[in-house]
């Protein structure tokens, strides 16, 4: 399985309007994503997300490194290299807001160069699926944001390339229309061959859609990891304490300064282990005092705890991963 974007070390800084200052909003990320991967790229705000994404799609240069799509060096090949990419961007740049949601449709078939009897059914059927049948005739700039941002992903499933790339797709809708969303995002990730990045802060977007995860915090890549391993790595170093007696002073110092990532509330202590081995750390400090452990489970985790922790505490990371 070859890589159908390969980002190499690209470097992006701003300059600021008012002050001239330069702030680096991606500082040297790598990452591939092979054919036919669907890739989640997270991170908090601010973390160089969109700036990676608009990099990828072409629409920013990076000051350093470069992007491969499909074997095309984004710099020195542009037209080949982007070709086959669709962005779904932030504000839902991809659609014609003087047109209506069928026009949109049909631009984009058309650039595709598909017949039109193909067309028309193609069209017909992303109207039903995304259920736009009735707004067909109404222009862009009436719709509401939710069925903007689904006629944007319509829009990219018109065109058909091989790499779509979604920015936030289901930031700001209603608890309905984000559901939506989500099931259209699965009918397209479910598509065969498609490369996709999604980045997103919607962690059940993550947990369900996407097989492997890129976290960048302060422009800089700290995890690379299948979304699986994280959550099998973080389910078997996490556990949940049911204690006899309270802990002492001393013993939440010493939990303090030996595990860090712990939660202790009414005898309950819940706790991330960097490392298998400081279950004996943990015990040690349990045993210093007699304290009786009443129960004691393995904690299900779900990826936004995961992600929760790889963000917490420098140094961390590479501590639970390198030991994994
Ligand atoms: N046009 C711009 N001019 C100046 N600074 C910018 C510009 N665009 C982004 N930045 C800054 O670059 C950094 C990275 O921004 P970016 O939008 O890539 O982050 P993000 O991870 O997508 O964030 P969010 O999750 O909030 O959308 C931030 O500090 C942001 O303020």
């Amino acid at each position: 399985m070859g890589s159908m974007i390969e980002v190499k070390s690209v470097k992006k800084a701003y300059k600021k309007r008012k002050t001239k200052e330069r702030i680096t909003a991606v500082n040297h990320v790598s990452f591939t994503v092979n054919r036919g991967e669907i890739l989640g790229l997270l991170g908090p705000n601010g973390a160089g997300k969109t700036t990676t994404i608009k990099m990828i799609c072409g629409l920013l240069v990076p000051d350093e490194g470069t992007v491969v799509i499909n074997g095309y060096d984004i710099k020195k090949e542009r037209l080949k290299a982007l070709r086959h990419i669709s962005a779904v961007l932030e504000g839902n740049r991809n659609l014609y807001w003087r047109l209506t949601v069928r026009e949109n449709l049909e631009y984009f078939a058309g650039n595709r160069g598909f017949g039109r009897k193909d067309i028309h059914s193609k069209i017909e059927e992303l109207l039903s699926l995304f259920r736009l049948k009735k707004k067909e005739h109404e222009l862009v700039n009436n719709l509401s944001r939710g069925m903007q941002q689904k006629l944007a992903i319509a829009v990219a499933m018109m065109a058909d390339t091989d790499i779509i790339l979604l920015d936030e797709p289901t930031l700001g809708l209603d608890v309905e229309t984000g559901y939506e969303v989500r099931e259209l995002l699965r009918y397209i990730t479910d598509k065969e061959g498609k490369t996709i990045i999604i980045s997103t802060h919607d962690m059940p977007v993550v947990q369900d859609l996407c097989k492997r995860t890129v976290i960048i915090n302060e422009g800089k890549v700290v995890t690379d990891e299948q979304v699986d391993n994280l959550i099998k790595l973080f389910e078997t170093r996490a556990y949940s304490i049911k204690l006899r007696s309270p802990l002492s002073d001393n013993q939440l110092q010493l939990l303090q300064e030996k595990i860090p990532m712990h939660d202790y509330h009414d005898h309950m202590l819940e706790v991330t282990l960097e490392q298998d081995d400081d279950i004996y750390i943990l015990m040690d400090i349990l045993r210093d005092k007699h304290t009786k452990i009443e129960k004691m489970d393995r904690t299900t985790v779900d990826f936004e705890q995961v992600f929760m922790t790889l963000l917490k505490g420098e140094g961390y990371n590479e501590k639970v991963l390198s030991s994994h």
